[in-house]
């Protein structure tokens, strides 16, 4: 059976890979402000880090934990990870080095790296639904399920072929709740059903009220569909915004590959 929601879905992905954008600029270093006047959000799969099968395979390269932080320390402390990812999974990522972030795609902020108290949380989803949408990784084999308690994905890059089937069968289950406030978010090869009400840009723009970022340029470095929503707000804070292996709309440059965007960190630390 078709579904709407699972075209849109499916759609909203395709259209934001943007071929038609303006040709951007492809190494931005002349664009980057003084580090003292910027605060520097990072996404982490694609952007920080390469791409990987399956979400436990990623690996921190020799080096980038170095970098980001030195350049917490150069920024006095205004650099964060902004990813889809939940804090416990950056956190066991970077070990044992930790660093401020919104998690979760807005889902989850820590602030400060000392006192985790300050970290914020949003709800569980609701376990009946987390059970149906469970249920949709038994579709096919290699479907693989990260549940990240306020929000559950459906990993399909070992099961392409059941990118459809997913979306269809998660509009059902939609369907089946109109009042719930839920939204499926897609991504690479991976179809997520989170709490509507937070996008990495309301954890941005949250984020950007707080010591030490406040008052600071933000320059946020993504490369996927929900980073869209933060390059959209960059100019509302004077930001910049640069993307990942793609052009995309509003960016002020992008870069080829994440081993670009460590190169170019690396670079800010010393500009010689
Ligand atoms: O916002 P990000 O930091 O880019 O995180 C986005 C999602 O990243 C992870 O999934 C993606 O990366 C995996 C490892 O390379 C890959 O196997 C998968 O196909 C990608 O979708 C993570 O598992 C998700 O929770 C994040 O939302
Ligand atoms: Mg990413």
């Amino acid at each position: 059976m078709k579904s709407e929601l699972a075209e849109m879905a499916l759609d909203q992905t395709r259209t934001m890979l943007d071929d038609d954008a303006p040709e951007a600029v492809p190494m931005p270093h002349a664009l980057v402000p003084h580090l003292d006047e910027i605060a520097i959000l990072l996404d982490i799969d694609g952007t920080l880090l390469d791409l990987m099968p399956t979400p436990r395979e990623v690996w921190v390269p020799p080096g980038l934990s170095e970098t980001l932080g030195r350049l917490t320390e150069r920024t006095s402390g205004a650099l964060a990870l902004v990813s889809g990812r939940s804090l416990n999974d950056i956190d066991l990522i970077f070990a044992p080095d930790v660093f401020r972030a919104v998690a979760g795609h807005g889902a989850e902020m820590r602030l400060s790296v000392d006192n985790e108290a300050d970290a914020v949380h949003a709800p569980p989803l609701d376990k009946e639904l987390k059970r149906r949408l469970a249920a949709v990784a038994k579709l096919s084999p290699g479907i693989l399920l990260e549940d990240k308690g306020y929000s559950l994905a459906l990993h399909y890059r070992l099961a392409p072929h059941a990118e459809k089937a997913i979306y269809e069968a998660v509009s059902l289950i939609r369907a089946d709740l109109p009042n719930a406030p839920i939204e499926v978010l897609p991504g690479k090869f991976v179809c997520e059903i989170k709490h509507s009400g937070f996008t990495k840009a309301s954890g941005v723009r949250e984020l950007m009220k707080h010591e030490p970022f406040r008052g600071r340029r933000p320059m946020f470095i993504g490369d996927d569909v929900t980073d869209e929503t933060v390059f959209a707000i960059m100019p509302d804070m004077n930001g910049l915004a640069f993307s990942v292996g793609r052009r995309a709309m509003g960016v002020n440059g992008h870069f080829d590959a994440p081993a670009d965007v460590r190169a170019f960190l690396a670079h800010l630390l010393d500009p010689r």
